[in-house]
């Protein structure tokens, strides 16, 4: 993000607290966070600090118990902007075949929605399949999910969340259930689909070589209440590989962040210390 350029989404001096009285948990303490246009950010963390309630905050699925939240300098909610997900468990419709699933934005987004009616049926089924081509799934669209690996439904859950070219990509630890080796292979691709059509990413991870690898920065989150205590800039040159990940900058990256997380860790968290923190 340039000094000058208004950021993409942005958190300001937001708080978030769940639930009411005695059973508040306060999940955000004070968080501001700018994000540029077309950037790739990871949150990482100990369990609980937050990440995904940043992630829910951004796509407006709750809102702020104070603060704002801007997307595309507006607040969010009052603009629909196009957001794309992936989570840990892929989640595709079985009934429905690998295309199908990748079109289904392209089904219910606007505009695409209304050209999808028309007439524009034809060039989508072309966009899913190119799309399911550069991430190595190309004869695959007519299979159905449960004829596929973990690793290929979640190639197949890239696509879904990319079809429709949002301006906005929420990745929820969208590798975490897979083998080391595919998930290295995801990295490349999602790295791929990132270069070539530079969606602003938000990327929550536990794992600080994927974050390393994928992000331009990596924002260290600490618990009770969540917040933001580090926001390292990664620059190494892209495409990154994953022999850099072996090289000796990169290895201390990944140990700063490691050191970081391990300071950052709450105490064992218990419902009394829940009560006490919100109170
Ligand atoms: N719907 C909810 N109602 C009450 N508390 C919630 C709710 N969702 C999350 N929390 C609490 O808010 C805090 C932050 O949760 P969040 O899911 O954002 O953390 P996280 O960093 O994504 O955790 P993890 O890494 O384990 O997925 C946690 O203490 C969690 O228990």
């Amino acid at each position: 993000m340039t000094e000058d350029a208004p950021p993409f989404v942005q958190l300001q001096d937001v708080r978030l607290a769940y639930g009411r009285g005695e059973r508040t948990v306060e999940a955000l303490g004070t968080t501001n966070l700018k994000i540029g246009k077309g950037d790739f950010v990871a949150l990482v963390g100990p369990s609980g600090c937050g990440k995904s309630t940043i992630l829910k905050l951004v796509t407006g699925l709750i809102s702020a118990s104070a603060g704002w939240v801007f997307v595309a300098q507006r607040e969010v909610g009052a603009e629909p902007v196009r957001v794309g997900m992936a989570f840990q468990n892929p989640t595709l419709l079985p009934w429905l075949s690998i295309r199908q699933n990748v079109m289904l934005p392209l089904k219910i987004v606007p505009p695409f929605r209304q050209q999808y009616r028309a007439k524009k049926k034809t060039e989508f089924r072309d966009r899913a399949d190119a799309l399911l081509a550069q991430v190595g799934l190309a004869g695959f669209g007519d299979k159905f999910p449960w004829q596929l690996s973990g690793g290929m439904l979640q190639r197949a859950s890239l696509c879904r969340a990319l079809i429709h070219d949002p301006q906005l990509l929420m990745l929820d630890e969208p590798f975490g259930a897979l083998d080391q080796f595919t998930r290295e292979e995801l990295w490349a691709i999602l790295q791929d689909l990132w270069l070539t059509r530079r969606p602003t990413v938000l990327l929550v991870t536990h794992d600080l070589k994927e974050a390393g690898y994928l992000a331009n920065r990596v924002c260290v989150m600490r618990a009770r209440p969540g917040r933001i205590v580090e926001d390292c800039v990664v620059d190494f040159a892209r495409p990154r590989t994953i022999e850099m990940t072996y090289e000796p900058g990169f290895v201390s990256l990944t140990q700063r962040l490691r050191s970081l997380i391990v300071s950052a860790r709450a105490p064992a968290a218990t419902p009394d210390a829940t009560v006490e923190s919100a109170a």
